[in-house]
C-alpha cells in the first residue's frame, strides 16, 4: 500500500496536457483560455457620458445659475456632430459620446430646462461625469491571460473587448466503465438482488462539472468477455475510470482484464479510507484510474484524485485546497489508512469553523456523502482527538 501523496504524485505524472481548439465565444462558459487575449477595441472608444444631463465647458460655471443655450442632443449611438461653444451646452444621455468643445456633464437633476436653454444650477469640475477613452481598457491590453477559467464576468469582457472566437483548451475525454453484475440502470426492470448503478452518472455528472467531457462505456458483467469488450471502447481517451471490481474477491476481475489487455500497473492499493483497492496504470498510453464499487469511496476519489488530474490534463493548479477546522466531536485513534470522514461543517458565532464527522462512515452509504459539507482529513496513525482540536478540511 502506498501514500495518498505517492498515489496522486503518480497519477499527475501520468496526466498529459490537452491540445487547443477554436470555438465560438457563445461556447466559452466553463473552458479554460489557450492563449491570452488581447482587446481588439478601446472601451470606452470615445469619452462618453456617466449620466444623463447636458455636455458643458466647467469654466462656463463660475457663476450660479448659469444660463446655457441648449444647441443640440447627443445620444447613445446617435453623437452631436456640433461643437459646444462657450456659453452652450448639449443635452446629453449615459453612454453618448460627450460632444466636442464639452469637457463636463451635469446631471438632469441639477438643471432646470427652460425652452432652449438651460438653468445650470451647479459647479462641476472638468472632467465630471465623463468616462475617458479607454477607461475600461485599450486595444492590445492583455485582460485575459491563458489558463484563465473563461466564467459569465470573463465571456462579457471578451465580448466587450470584440473577440467573437476562442482559442481553449480542448475538454479531456474521460471514459467511465461501471462494472458488476448486480447492477441495473434507474428505470432499468428490477432482479431480486439487483442495485442501482450510481457510480457512472454520478462520475460522469462530476467529471462534466469539471470541465473534461464524459464517455459513459457502459456497465460491464463480471466476466472477461464482458470486461474485455468494453475496455476495448476506452481507446483515444484522455483517461478511463474504472469502477467497481478492484478488491480480492472471485468476480473482481478488473485488474486481470486490464493487464491482459496490457495495462503497465503504477500502482495498486492506497493507504486511504475510503479507496485503499485503487489501481493505476497506463494501457497503451491511455491512463487508467481503476476505482472501487463502493459510491462513497468512488466520489470521495472523484474529488481527491479525479478533479486534480482533470485539472492538470486542462493546465490548472491541480493541488486541493484545505482548510482548518475544530472538531465537533471526539474521534478515535486512527490506524494505517489515511482518512476522508464525511462531516457537517458550521460556523461559530466568533467566525470558526466546526467540523462534526457523521457517526455512520460506511462507504457504501451515499446518502451521506450528499449531506457532507466536507470531509475530515485524518493522517494515519493520527491519535485520538477531542473535540475543539483543529483539523484539515476539504469542503465538498
Ligand atoms: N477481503 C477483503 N474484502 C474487501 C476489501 C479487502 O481489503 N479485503 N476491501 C474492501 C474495500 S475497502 C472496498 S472499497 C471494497 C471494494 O470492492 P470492489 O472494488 O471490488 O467493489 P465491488 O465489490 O465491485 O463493489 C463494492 C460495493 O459497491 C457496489 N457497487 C459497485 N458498483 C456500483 C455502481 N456502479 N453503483 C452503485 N454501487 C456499486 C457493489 O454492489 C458493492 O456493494 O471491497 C471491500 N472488500
Ligand atoms: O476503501 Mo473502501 O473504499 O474503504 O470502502
Amino acid at each position: 500500500m502506498i501514500s495518498v501523496a505517492e498515489a496522486l504524485a503518480t497519477i499527475l505524472a501520468g496526466a498529459r496536457p490537452v491540445a487547443a481548439e477554436m470555438i465560438g465565444l457563445a461556447q466559452g462558459g466553463g473552458r479554460v483560455l489557450a492563449e491570452d487575449l488581447a482587446a481588439r477595441v478601446s472601451h470606452p472608444p470615445v469619452p462618453v457620458s456617466a449620466m444623463d444631463g447636458y455636455a458643458l465647458r466647467a469654466a462656463d460655471l463660475a457663476g450660479l445659475p448659469a444660463a446655457l443655450a441648449v444647441i443640440g442632443q447627443s445620444a447613445a449611438g446617435a453623437p452631436f456632430a456640433g461643437v459646444v461653444g462657450p456659453g452652450q451646452a448639449a443635452r446629453i444621455f449615459t453612454g453618448a459620446a460627450l460632444p466636442a468643445g464639452a469637457d463636463a456633464v451635469v446631471m438632469q437633476e441639477d438643471t432646470e430646462r427652460q425652452g432652449d436653454s438651460v438653468l445650470i444650477k451647479v459647479a462641476v469640475p472638468p472632467g465630471k461625469f465623463v468616462r475617458p477613452t479607454g477607461l475600461d481598457f485599450k486595444t492590445g491590453d492583455v485582460l485575459l491571460p491563458a489558463g484563465t477559467v473563461l466564467d459569465g464576468r470573463a465571456i462579457g469582457l471578451a465580448a466587450a473587448m470584440n473577440i467573437p472566437w476562442l482559442s481553449v483548451k480542448r475538454r479531456p475525454r474521460i471514459a467511465v466503465l461501471s462494472t458488476g453484475d448486480e447492477i441495473a440502470m434507474p428505470g432499468d426492470p428490477l432482479g431480486p438482488a439487483q442495485i442501482l448503478g450510481s457510480n457512472g452518472p454520478g462520475l460522469a455528472a462530476f467529471i462534466q462539472g469539471e470541465g473534461a467531457e464524459a464517455i459513459h462505456l457502459g456497465v460491464a458483467r463480471d466476466s472477461r468477455e464482458s470486461l474485455d469488450a468494453m475496455i476495448g471502447a476506452a481507446a483515444g481517451c484522455d483517461l478511463l475510470v474504472t469502477t467497481g471490481g478492484a478488491s480480492v474477491g472471485d468476480y473482481d476481475l478488473v485488474k486481470d482484464a486490464l493487464s491482459q489487455a496490457g495495462l503497465s500497473l503504477g500502482f495498486y492499493t492506497v493507504a486511504m479510507r475510503p479507496g485503499k483497492p485503487l489501481m493505476f496504470g497506463d494501457l497503451k498510453g491511455v491512463p487508467v484510474l481503476g476505482l472501487p464499487g463502493n459510491p462513497v469511496s468512488v466520489m470521495v476519489c472523484a474529488v481527491l484524485l479525479v478533479r486534480p488530474m482533470i485539472r492538470a490534463m486542462l493546465g490548472l493548479e491541480s493541488k486541493t485546497e484545505t482548510l482548518a477546522a475544530r472538531l465537533g466531536r471526539d474521534l478515535p485513534a486512527n490506524d494505517v489508512r489515511q482518512d476522508y470522514m464525511r462531516a457537517a461543517l458550521n460556523r461559530q458565532d466568533d467566525g470558526s469553523l466546526v467540523a462534526t464527522p457523521f457517526t455512520v462512515q460506511d462507504s457504501a452509504v451515499l446518502s451521506g456523502m450528499v449531506r457532507a459539507d466536507c470531509l475530515v482529513v485524518r493522517p494515519p496513525f493520527a491519535p485520538a482527538a477531542t473535540a475543539g482540536e483543529v483539523v484539515e478540511i476539504v469542503r465538498l
